[in-house]
C-alpha cells in the first residue's frame, strides 16, 4: 500500500474543477435548522476557501436549494415513511445536478441536509461513474449510524436512516413519486461499501448488515486497531483502481466537536481522526464525490460555529488542503 498522494486524480481529467451542490433540506428527519447548514458552512468562508487556498476550479449557482416549489400538498405517511414524495422529490434533483456534474468529469462537492439526501447524491455519482467511467462506484460511509433500516425495519420512520437501503436495492417501492425512479443504474452494490464510526445501530439495521456481509469498523475496531490500520483495511477492502463516493454524516464525530446534529451520539471519534479519514481518501486520488451531511447550526447554538468549523475542516482535507 502506498501512502504517495497522487497529484492527478484517477477518475477526473483534471485535479481542479469542483462542482459544488447546496442541499438546504431538512425533511428526512424531523428537526428543523439542518437546512441552514450550507448557507453556514459558505458564510464560514467554506467555498471562498476552495478557490484561493486549495486551488479550486469551483462551480457553485451560488443558491442553497430548499426545494419549497416541490412541496406536495398532500404528503402523507405510506409504509411508514414520514414525507416520502418530497424526500423523493428532492433526493431526485439532487441525483440530477450531481449526475452532471460528475458527467463533466468534476469532483461533486454536496452540502446537506439531512442524510436522506445521500439518496440523490450517491445515485447521481453511481450512474455517473457507470456511464463515464464503466466501472461500480465504491462508497465509505462515514457515520455514528448505518442508515441502512427499510422502511419496514425504521422504528423512526426519518427517511434519513434509510438512504443506504434504497441506494443498495434493498428497498424499492414501484411508484415513481416514492422512489420508483430509482433505477439499476444508480444502485450500489453491498460489497462496494464501507462503513466507519458506527456506534448507534438499530436491531434490525444489525441484521441487515450481516447478512448482506457489509464491511463495517465501528468506533470498537477504531479503538482496537487504530483509525490508521483501519483506514488501509477501508482502502484496500475498496481497492486501488475503483471511484469512491465519500459520504460524511458530521455526527460521526464526537459530540465535542460536533455537537450542533440532529441524533449525537456520545463516544465519536476526534476531529483528528475525522480529518485523518478524509486526508486518506484525498491520498488515494480516488475520489469523485464528497457530501458533508446533518450540521445543524440552530442546535446547540454555543456549538454552532465549532460544529461548522469541524464541517469545514473535514472538507478541506477531503479536498487534499494537507496532503504536500
Ligand atoms: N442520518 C442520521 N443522523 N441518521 C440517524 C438514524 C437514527 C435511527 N437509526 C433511525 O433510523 O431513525
Ligand atoms: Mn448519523
Ligand atoms: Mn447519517
Amino acid at each position: 500500500m502506498t501512502h504517495a498522494p497522487s497529484k492527478q486524480p484517477k477518475f477526473l481529467p483534471t485535479h481542479n474543477e469542483l462542482g459544488v451542490v447546496a442541499v438546504g433540506f431538512s425533511g428526512g428527519q424531523p428537526k428543523p435548522g439542518v437546512d441552514a447548514a450550507p448557507m453556514a458552512l459558505i458564510q464560514a468562508g467554506l467555498i471562498q476557501q476552495l478557490r484561493e487556498d486549495l486551488e479550486y476550479n469551483v462551480s457553485y449557482d451560488g443558491e442553497v436549494h430548499n426545494f419549497s416549489e416541490m412541496l406536495p400538498e398532500d404528503d402523507p405517511d405510506y409504509r411508514g415513511m414520514k414525507r416520502p414524495k418530497f424526500c423523493s422529490a428532492v433526493t431526485r434533483e439532487v441525483s440530477e445536478q450531481v449526475y452532471k456534474y460528475s458527467m463533466q468529469g468534476k469532483l461533486v462537492l454536496t452540502l446537506g441536509g439531512d442524510h436522506s439526501i445521500a439518496i440523490g447524491t450517491i445515485s447521481g455519482s453511481a450512474r455517473a461513474v457507470r456511464e463515464r467511467l464503466g466501472r461500480e462506484l465504491a462508497v465509505i460511509w462515514v457515520d455514528a449510524h448505518a442508515d441502512i433500516n427499510t422502511p419496514e425495519s425504521s422504528e423512526s420512520g426519518n427517511i434519513h436512516g434509510m438512504p443506504v437501503s434504497f441506494l443498495t436495492g434493498l428497498a424499492k417501492d414501484e411508484h415513481e413519486e416514492t422512489f420508483g425512479w430509482l433505477k439499476e443504474h444508480h444502485l450500489l452494490s453491498p460489497k462496494k461499501l464501507v462503513y466507519i464510526g458506527l456506534r448507534d445501530i438499530d436491531k434490525g439495521e444489525k441484521k441487515i448488515l450481516r447478512e448482506l456481509g457489509i464491511k463495517v469498523f465501528t468506533m470498537h475496531d477504531i479503538d482496537r486497531h487504530g483509525i490508521g490500520k483501519v483506514m488501509d483495511m477501508a482502502v484496500g477492502w475498496i481497492g486501488s483502481d475503483t471511484p469512491i463516493h465519500l459520504s460524511f454524516d458530521v455526527d460521526a464525530l464526537d459530540p465535542l466537536w460536533a455537537p450542533s446534529t440532529g441524533t449525537p451520539v456520545r463516544g465519536g471519534l476526534t476531529l483528528r481522526e475525522g480529518d485523518f479519514i478524509c486526508e486518506c481518501l484525498a491520498e488515494t486520488g480516488s475520489l469523485v464525490a464528497v457530501d458533508l451531511v446533518e450540521v445543524n447550526p440552530s442546535l446547540e447554538e454555543h456549538g454552532a460555529s465549532e460544529t461548522v468549523r469541524t464541517g469545514v475542516s473535514l472538507v478541506r482535507c477531503a479536498l487534499g488542503d494537507t496532503l504536500l
